[in-house]
């Protein structure tokens, strides 16, 4: 998709936005290259190249600024365990010492477990609701980083990539894999940590109570382990496959809900309701899988759990029978027990968010591992200062060669001058490469080889502000942001004041039709009232380039002709554009051909004819059959 100024997609999209085709490596990168994280991406299977580890990192990147908070959480966690498992050594303290010495008419025992027992109970919840309140804390900015991360992130990378990785997919990142972990880490982290902990308190105290005791328990986790691991692996696939699966469910909404248009112009609603029903249902078959993985899960745990109880318990009473052991470590072994078993079903529901939450995080971190195509230059150079004795900047194709990333050349090697403050229009039979030169000039894409010069300086050497400054893209259908018109138009220049913006309107002759508005420059361009024509939306669009100000524009011109009044108007406020600046045109109107100083006729990616619009009319090559034609398509 290519975005601009305007924000808009250029044409294409939609034949380039298919995940089918093979994507070789990126385009050379002779200054500054950064090495990509992978070069044979398959979009297919939503998974993007993901280097070893890279979850982990990601996941420990988020932590790292919360470092005291983390720890706090990790005592408080322990502290709340060590008073939730006293309460088994309560009982065989009582059991063992209070019971007979309340025989001897000695109730203090008794009443100091008593007390002991509300400390502890009043302690762990304490203890238990601060672990909540800090863990809490830390999930939240934690998510909150996140999702600006992957806000940021999409935004800074290359058109090639957005071309290839579709919106939905982005949204699907930044909506469902976050609430998968969003769910780890609000409950799941926090229960698993519970869980953790809790064993291995259990553990150290029934090796204390018993060794006997304590080496049982510990054997009988050995095929739980197992069952544990497999658990894991076999469903950890599911889950990745599941966390595609409703990926794919969000592309093909927004897919339609994206190409409402062609979708009702085309009757496209049965097709697309087929193939929506499809997806839908691979993705619940999916889950239906992971339920059954769980279930499985559940089934043994609480097979082995009751057997090793059973045996356990059955073996301790042998040995009080035979006095190795105290009745109340026994008594307080087998509590132990239970609680060693008894959140194993909980257990399985956390590995399942664990296991959504680490799929979603490959994901992310596969995203985030992205490298534009397009990156910031490491050593940056000022553009020179413009001379003011004549507006622009020279542009130069240096040698410039050019294939997108899925094919052979578009454009082969070229040279080509578009000299300071000239406006050149480029014609062409569509899929010439017009848009792709327009690209290079804009730096939506790199050269595959050579270099594009914006008054002899390098645009890789540019940083993007830099470049926004000196070259703006004004694509065919201007496309507008939420918020008031006012701000619309701002877009191209944040710091404009209420005058400059309204300068710029009037400059460009969209002052009137603003102010007839409900609100004026004030209106809601997304509320009723503030929706504008086509024409209009292209006014809008002009007054920001003209508050931008760059020395040089490129203007996709729209195909489809506006209404007369509205095409003058258009018509007019391009020429106050163009004026002062380098401009480059794709001109698909006679009117904008006439105004150029120079026309560029393209054919197969090359520079056909080369000359001011009266040279090729009066010549007998394409541009003086093709102005023929159009002269008789107006009368
Ligand atoms: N992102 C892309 N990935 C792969 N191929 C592309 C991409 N964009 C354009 N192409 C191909 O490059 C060639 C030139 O396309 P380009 O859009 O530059 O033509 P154009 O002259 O601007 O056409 P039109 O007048 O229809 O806009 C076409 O064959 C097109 O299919």
């Amino acid at each position: 998709m290519t975005t601009s100024v305007t924000g808009q997609d250029t044409d294409h999209d939609d034949e380039r936005r298919p995940d089918d085709a093979p994507l070789a490596d990126g385009p050379d990168e002779p200054i500054e290259p950064i090495e990509p994280v992978g070069s044979s991406d398959d979009y297919t299977d939503d998974r993007l190249p993901t280097p070893k580890g890279a979850s982990r990192r990601l996941l420990l990147s988020l932590l790292r600024p919360h470092r005291a908070r983390v720890a706090l959480a990790a005592v408080l966690l322990l502290a709340q365990q060590a008073a939730v498992q006293a309460v088994p050594l309560l009982v065989a303290y009582a059991i063992d010492s209070g019971v007979p010495a309340l025989r001897d008419d000695d109730n203090g025992p008794l009443i100091a477990v008593a007390v002991a027992y509300l400390l502890c109970a009043l302690g762990a919840g304490v203890l238990q609701s601060s672990f909540i309140l800090v863990s809490a804390r830390v999930n939240q900015s934690v998510l909150l980083d996140l999702r600006g991360r992957i806000y940021r992130h999409a935004q800074a990378l290359s058109l090639d990539f957005h071309d290839r990785y579709t919106s939905g997919r982005l949204i699907s990142r930044s909506t469902s894999d976050v609430q998968s972990l969003r769910e780890l880490l609000n409950e799941g982290l926090q229960e698993m940590l519970l869980i953790l902990v809790s064993v291995t308190y259990i553990g150290g105290l029934l090796f204390y109570l018993d060794v006997g005791l304590g080496a049982a328990a510990l054997v009988s986790l050995v095929p739980l382990a197992l069952v544990v691991r497999s658990y894991r692996r076999r469903s950890a696939e599911k889950f990745n496959e599941r966390s595609t699966a409703i990926a794919a469910v969000i592309v093909k909404f927004t897919e339609t809900v994206n190409g409402i248009r062609p979708v009702k112009a085309f009757r496209r609603e049965k097709a697309n309701d087929a193939s929506f029903d499809r997806l839908n249902r691979h993705h619940e078959r999916l889950n239906g899988d992971t339920i059954m993985e769980m279930c499985r899960f559940v089934l043994f745990t609480r097979l082995i759990g009751a057997v090793a109880v059973a045996s356990i318990v059955l073996w301790g009473a042998q040995r009080v029978r035979a006095g190795d052991m105290e009745l109340g470590a026994l008594a307080a072994g087998a509590l132990y027990i239970r609680r060693l078993y008894d959140p194993l079903d909980r257990f399985a529901m956390l590995l399942n968010s664990y296991q959504a939450a680490v799929a979603s995080l490959h994901k992310i971190s596969g995203l985030l591992g992205q490298r534009p195509d397009v990156p910031e230059p490491r050593d940056p150079a000022p553009l020179p200062e413009r001379p003011t004795e004549r507006p622009g900047r020279e542009v130069v194709f240096d040698d410039v060669r050019f294939a997108y990333r899925t094919g052979g050349d578009v454009l082969p090697r070229f040279r080509l001058t578009l000299a300071a403050g000239e406006t050149t229009a480029l014609v062409g039979a569509t899929g010439a490469g017009k848009s792709t030169l327009a690209k290079l000039l804009a730096r939506f894409y790199d050269p595959t080889e050579g270099r594009v010069l914006l008054d002899d300086t390098d645009l890789r050497r540019l940083t993007t502000t830099e470049l926004r400054r000196g070259v703006v893209m004004v694509t065919q259908e201007a496309f507008l942001f939420s918020g008031t018109i006012a701000e619309n138009i701002a877009l191209g220049k944040p710091d404009a004041t209420r005058e400059e913006i309204e300068a710029a309107a009037r400059a460009i002759g969209a002052h009137d039709f603003i102010e007839e508005l409900p609100d004026g420059y004030d209106t809601d361009v997304r509320k009723r009232g503030g929706r504008i024509s086509a024409g209009q939306r292209q006014l809008v669009a002009f007054a920001r380039v003209l508050l931008a100000n760059p020395a040089v524009v490129i203007l996709d011109e729209a195909t489809s002709s506006l209404d007369i009044p509205g095409e003058r108007a258009v018509q007019d406020a391009m020429v106050t554009v163009l004026r002062d600046r380098t401009a480059l045109v794709i001109a698909h109107r006679l009117s904008t051909v006439e105004i150029a100083d120079r026309v560029l006729v393209m054919e197969r990616g090359r520079v056909v004819e080369d000359g001011t619009p009266a040279d090729l009319v009066a010549g007998t090559g394409h541009f003086s059959e093709l102005h023929r034609a159009w002269r008789e398509s107006l009368v």
